[in-house]
C-alpha cells in the first residue's frame, strides 16, 4: 500500500460547504478571498462559520487562498480566522513571500502555473515557501477553472518539490472521473474546487466518489 494523497478541498462558499469538507476525508479545507473569484467569501461570513463550528474543526489544516493581497488583508483573516497555511495564487514573488512569513509567521504555499518555466519558478520560491499548488494556467483566471493541465509534467514537479522538502499539490480540473489517472503519479496531495461542485455548491456524492476512487488506488498498489 502507498501513502493516500492529502487532499485539499477549496472553495468553500458556505458554512454547509464547510460542513461537507468537514465531514470528509480532506485533510485541507480552503477559503477564498480575492474579490476576483465567484467563490470569494468574507473574512466577516467565514469568522461566523468558524464561530458556530467551534472544535469541529479540530484535525483539518485551513487553507486561506490569496491573489496579490495586501499584507493587511492577509492580516486581518489570519486575526480573525483559524487559518493554518496562506497559499499565494497570484503573481507574488519570492520577496513578497519571505516579507508574508516574517510578518504572519504561518507556512506560506505558492501556486505555479503550469508551463514551460515553471520548474524554474519552484526553485525561486525554495526554502520559503513550504508547499506548492500546480495549476492549470487559463487566461482571465487565476485558479479554480477546473480544465486540467497535462499530467505527464507530474512527475516533475513532485520531483522538483520533494527535492526541496516541499510539499506538492496537483490541481487544475480534477473530477471522480479523472481522478484515477493523476493517483497513478503518486501525488503527494490533490487540490480540488470545481470537480466536488454541483451547481457552486460542494456536493457530497462527488466528494465520496472521488475518495473512493483514491482508498481502492491505495490497496490496489
Ligand atoms: O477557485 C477559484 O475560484 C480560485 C480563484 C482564484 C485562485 C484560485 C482559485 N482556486 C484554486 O484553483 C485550483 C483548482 O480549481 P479547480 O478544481 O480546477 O476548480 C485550486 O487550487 C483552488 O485552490
Amino acid at each position: 500500500m502507498t501513502q493516500q494523497p492529502m487532499l485539499k478541498y477549496c472553495g468553500n462558499q458556505s458554512l454547509q460547504d464547510v460542513v461537507i469538507s468537514l465531514r470528509s476525508k480532506a485533510t485541507h479545507i480552503g477559503l477564498i478571498f480575492t474579490p476576483e473569484s465567484k467563490r470569494k467569501v468574507s473574512v466577516y461570513e467565514a469568522e461566523s462559520w468558524f464561530r458556530e463550528l467551534g472544535d469541529q474543526i479540530k484535525g483539518k489544516k485551513i487553507v486561506g487562498v490569496f491573489v496579490n493581497s495586501t499584507i493587511d488583508a492577509i492580516k486581518e483573516a489570519v486575526n480573525r480566522l483559524p487559518i493554518d497555511i496562506i497559499q499565494c495564487h497570484g503573481n507574488e514573488s519570492a520577496e513578497d513571500l519571505l516579507f508574508l512569513k516574517k510578518q504572519i509567521k504561518k507556512p506560506v504555499w505558492k501556486a505555479i502555473h503550469h508551463g514551460d518555466h515553471a520548474i524554474e519558478l519552484m526553485r525561486s520560491y525554495q526554502g520559503i515557501a513550504s508547499g506548492f499548488v500546480i495549476d492549470t494556467k487559463v487566461q482571465h483566471a487565476w485558479g479554480g477553472s477546473g480544465q486540467s493541465f497535462n499530467w505527464a509534467a507530474v512527475p516533475d514537479y513532485l520531483e522538483e518539490a520533494a527535492r526541496q522538502g516541499a510539499l506538492c499539490f496537483i490541481a487544475g480540473g480534477i473530477h471522480a472521473d479523472n481522478v484515477e489517472k493523476l493517483l497513478h503519479f503518486e501525488p503527494a496531495g490533490i487540490d480540488i474546487a470545481s470537480g466536488i461542485e454541483t451547481n457552486a455548491k460542494k456536493d457530497r456524492s462527488k466528494i465520496k466518489m472521488i475518495e473512493r476512487k483514491v482508498t481502492e488506488h491505495d490497496s490496489a498498489t
